[in-house]
């Protein structure tokens, strides 16, 4: 249920400039309740009143950072107003996505954020011109979902159970991650909601049980998709689902248009696995231990350009409908691949620390018989205490094979091109590392 209800209105057709970000909630909130509804009400002279949910958005301004305020200007002129519920918002993909509609959508004029657990971060962004609704909120929860969705034009589902290592249940893993997704098409369908973008991932593809590698492939590469672990199989069928609900007839008479976005691993400011491996370099005195062969790829991508694929994707589903409608994107950038370790290092080498050895420390076989020892230790103690290491069969193996993703169907399809270059993506997740700067927590 939403937690803040309050209206935060903005400026509709007026630059956003650093709104979004001003902190400090001290103004007489009577005084600042005025003074919005006021900006509010020549909102709507200027703009004209807000569409309904099963009505149309209008063409999409191609944002690019700094031509907010003229898409602004241009889009306010015949653009209805659109309301925008973000799912599992407050998680590390979820804030970038909110953070980036914040700065890029110039059509919004609600931003509803849902989650389970509401990050204190919502607060700075309610002083600026969008309403941010804050949403505590389960998707297992089909009414709760309802409520959420209900009135909104578009929705991002980012929600979901990322877990690898066992700390999840997988009865858990299933109902959010599969039951969730199927509460939040059919509130779509129930509310009149037309536009669902999901965030899927590259584990829907791979790596399969087989290790089989999938080297520079794209959304057509033929690969054995065949999981075992509860992760990439809840991902699967979610995508499966929101593919298949592409299409359906939704309240009012129109249809639901589905897209499913493919991340490969996201990293940037609040990754925390990144973070996990920077602690423990630093506990070993400033040295990691290189474990998979250098030669092994991975397909990384930045989590600004994740989120910006959501956003582009979303504004431009309508009038790509027929193109974009039940198609999946992977999510790709220009970081360059590598094996998982030594793409880390891109990072932690700058923040001081070592990749020990050229080679892994580590015979193969040794790794495979820790992994065991740690299904092992995780099962035993599972009745005392949570033990959820990094290593484990699964994550040796992703670790150990090659998955790199090489494909311009976002491009061809809606247009995408990064908005961060790898080197921005680079310098602004080492600050974050370092603590100097960054938004997530
Ligand atoms: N982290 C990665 O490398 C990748 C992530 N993805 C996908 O991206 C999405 C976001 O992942 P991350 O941001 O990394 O994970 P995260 O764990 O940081 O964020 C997930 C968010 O969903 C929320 N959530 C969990 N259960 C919920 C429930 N029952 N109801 C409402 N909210 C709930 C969490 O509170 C959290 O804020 C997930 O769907 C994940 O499968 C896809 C590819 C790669
Ligand atoms: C020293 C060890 C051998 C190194 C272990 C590394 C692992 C923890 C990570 C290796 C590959 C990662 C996964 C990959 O990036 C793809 C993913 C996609 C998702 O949708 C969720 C996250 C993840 C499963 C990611 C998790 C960590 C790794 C297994």
């Amino acid at each position: 249920m939403p937690v803040d209800c309050q209206v935060a209105t903005r400026g509709r057709c007026g630059s956003r400039g650093g709104g979004q970000r001003a902190r400090g909630l001290g103004w007489a909130p009577f005084l600042e309740r005025a003074r919005r509804e006021e900006k509010r009400a020549e909102g709507r002279r200027r703009c004209g009143g807000p569409a309904s949910p099963g009505g149309s958005l209008s063409s999409g301004q191609r944002g690019r950072p700094g031509t907010v305020a003229a898409a602004r200007m241009a889009a306010c002129a015949e653009a209805p107003e659109l309301v925008y519920l973000v799912t599992g918002g407050c998680g590390f993909l979820g804030e970038h996505v909110v953070r980036m509609l914040l700065e890029q959508e110039p059509r919004l004029r609600e931003l509803r954020v849902f989650d389970l657990r509401l990050s204190p971060w919502l607060e700075e962004l309610k002083t600026g011109p969008v309403q941010v609704t804050a949403i505590q909120g389960d998707v297992t929860q089909a009414h709760e979902v309802a409520a959420a969705v209900s009135g909104a034009h578009v929705v991002i589902h980012t929600a979901g159970v990322v877990d690898v290592f066992g700390r999840v249940s997988p009865e858990t893993i299933y109902k959010v991650n599969v039951q969730g997704t199927q509460n939040v098409i059919e509130a779509c369908v129930q509310m009149g909601t037309r536009f669902l973008v999901h965030t899927s991932s590259m584990e829907v593809v791979g790596p399969n049980i087989k290790g089989q590698p999938f080297h520079r492939g794209d959304e057509d590469t033929p690969y054995e998709a065949v999981h075992k672990h509860p992760y990439p199989q809840s991902k699967a069928q979610a995508e499966r689902l929101v593919l298949e609900a592409n299409g359906r007839e939704v309240r009012g008479g129109l249809t639901l248009v589905t897209c499913a976005l493919r991340p490969t691993g996201i990293y940037g400011e609040g990754h925390q696995i990144m973070r996990d491996f920077y602690r423990q370099g630093l506990r070993l005195g400033g040295r990691l231990f290189r474990a998979v062969p250098a030669s092994v790829e991975h397909g990384r991508v930045y989590v600004g350009n994740v989120a910006w694929m959501h956003v582009l994707v979303a504004r431009e589903l309508e009038q790509r409908a027929a193109l974009m409608g039940g198609q999946v994107y992977f999510c790709y950038d220009q970081s360059p691949y590598k094996s998982y370790e030594d793409f880390n290092m891109e990072f932690l080498g700058p923040c001081g620390l070592r990749l020990v050895g050229t080679r892994p420390l580590l015979p193969h076989w040794l790794l495979v018989l820790l992994t065991a020892l740690n299904t092992l230790l995780q099962w035993l103690l599972r009745p005392l205490v949570l033990y959820a290491p990094l290593l484990n069969p699964y994550t040796l193996a992703m670790a150990n094979t090659t998955f790199t993703v090489s494909t311009n169907k976002a491009q061809r399809h809606f247009g995408y091109k990064p908005l961060f270059s790898w080197e921005v993506s680079r310098a602004r997740t080492i600050l974050w590392l370092q603590g100097k700067e960054g938004s997530a927590q």
